[in-house]
């Protein structure tokens, strides 16, 4: 079956206006979400490393994840599609991957680019990665330097930006790294680079990140430690180990339910459930704050699926008000505060984001982009340093704006989510990057609330 071709390298992007319309109607019924990026992304590439054949099912079939077949396949792993999210991928072993003869193309994924790094540093290879406009943009020093210690070399633009040149470590050694930053990504790629050095490879970090890597390592048979110590959480994993190829079943991609739930509670009249969504404990802040905020927000039907756990989530129209979220809380929502900030926008009072830095580098400068789309549509919004202060209607919030997206998935489909709830529709000037994490986004709102929701700007 042939895969859903990523947009062509370097092909100027074409700008796709939509606009939310408002007043929304309810939302209600069921849906499934596509599958989460995260795990995705990693059921590919260590389906790369592994001996055999790795048959994943639910696989994202958003760009972001298409880049990282597309890259595994350079490398010279067989990636096949077999039907819809059914994917299958014949591995290398260990220290198996070929040196691809062209650029590899990471898109508008981080994720991508920052694990294949750490892939690339363990083999010995030659490898130039690229990206679009947004991910030239984003910081890869924070990869670069602590793989720099296992020996392979890195050349890349001004301030450490993409196109970014490896030459991967004949004889890589293990990394002993303590993160600066609480980011899953880095940790990763120090992971992902240690199963090619001999010996041990740890990774404190001040805060506990998403752990999808040590869940799906295991999975495939690495041995990987994990212990809180006092100076933050340890993630060791033990050198060339053999993987062994194993399936994978993909939940369904909190980050992407994040959208429907918000606009469920909005929307009057809604009561919507979104089924077999991925609740990973290091994944669902959001789902946290909203019920401090005062969501009637469910789970129902919990279960464990591919060694995550998973349930249904039930979310009804629900009036809100304003919370302050901790600092400590970012990492299990970093991707998560531009539609908080939506739902902050309709509450009644303040609610103050804390421990925000991290936003400023991801496919956006988010808590800018996210405090001009509430600036666009008639809400207060104070954006600091490090932190978001968004002043709540108590209601529906004014709407009409035209907001910026930047090249963010994220930033565009929280406006067309305050546009449903709006008191006038509210426009974006791209949302062809929402195909990166949530293919089908507007059809999928638009069949729980009756039609028409979503549609041309
Ligand atoms: O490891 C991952 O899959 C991700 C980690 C996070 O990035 P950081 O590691 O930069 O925090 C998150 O924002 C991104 O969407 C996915
Ligand atoms: C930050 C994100 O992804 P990435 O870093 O992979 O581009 C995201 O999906 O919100």
């Amino acid at each position: 079956m042939p895969d859903p071709a990523p947009a062509a390298a370097h092909a100027e992007p074409q700008p796709k206006p939509l606009r939310g319309a408002a007043p929304g109607s309810p939302l209600r019924g069921r849906v499934r979400m596509p599958g989460d990026k995260s795990i995705s992304h990693r059921a590919l590439m260590f389906g790369a490393l592994a001996v055999g054949t790795t048959r994943i099912g639910g696989l994202l079939e958003g760009e972001d994840v298409l880049r990282t077949a597309a890259a595994m396949r350079a490398l010279g792993a067989s990636v096949e599609r077999a039907g819809p999210g059914a994917w299958e991928v014949a591995g290398r072993g260990i220290g198996g991957l070929a040196e691809p003869a062209d650029v590899l193309d990471m898109g508008n994924s981080g994720t991508a680019a920052r694990l294949l790094a750490g892939l690339l540093a363990g083999h010995p290879l030659f490898a130039v990665m690229t990206g679009d406009a947004s991910l030239r943009k984003r910081p890869m020093r924070r990869v670069t330097e602590p793989l720099a210690a296992t020996g392979a070399r890195f050349w890349s633009r001004e301030g450490g930006r993409l196109p970014l040149a490896v030459q991967g470590a004949a004889e890589p050694l293990p990394l002993d790294y303590t993160l600066p930053v609480a980011s899953a990504q880095v940790k990763s790629a120090c992971l992902l680079a240690g199963l090619c050095a001999r010996g041990t490879t740890r990774v404190t970090e001040p805060e506990p990140t998403r752990d999808h890597t040590e869940n799906m390592l295991r999975h495939f048979g690495a041995v990987v430690r994990v212990e809180d110590t006092p100076a933050g959480r340890v993630a060791e994993v033990e050198g060339q180990p053999e993987l062994a190829a194993a399936p994978v079943s993909v939940p369904g991609d909190p980050s992407s339910a994040a959208f429907l739930v918000v606009a469920a509670l909005l929307v009057p009249g809604s009561r919507l459930t979104v089924e077999g969504v991925g609740l990973n404990p290091l994944r669902t802040g959001l789902f946290a704050t909203l019920r401090e905020m005062g969501a009637d927000l469910a789970v129902e039907n919990e279960r464990t699926e591919g060694g995550e756990p998973v349930g249904d989530l039930v979310a009804s129209h629900s009036a809100l008000r304003g919370v302050e979220v901790p600092p400590d809380r970012a990492p299990s929502m970093i991707d998560e505060y531009p539609i908080l900030a939506v739902a902050a926008a309709a509450a009644e009072g303040e609610t103050r984001m804390l421990g925000l830095r991290e936003l400023r580098v991801k496919e956006s400068d988010r808590l800018a982009a996210t405090a001009a789309l509430l600036a666009a549509n008639g809400v207060h919004a104070a954006a600091g340093e490090d932190e978001l202060a968004v002043r709540g209607t108590g209601g529906a919030v004014p709407g009409g704006g035209a907001v910026v997206t930047h090249m963010d998935h994220r930033i565009a489909m929280s406006a067309l989510v305050m546009g449903l709830a709006a008191r006038a529709p509210v426009s974006v000037d791209d949302a062809s990057f929402i195909e990166t994490s949530f293919p089908g986004f507007a059809a999928l709102v638009n069949g729980t609330a009756g039609g028409g929701a979503i549609g041309p700007a």
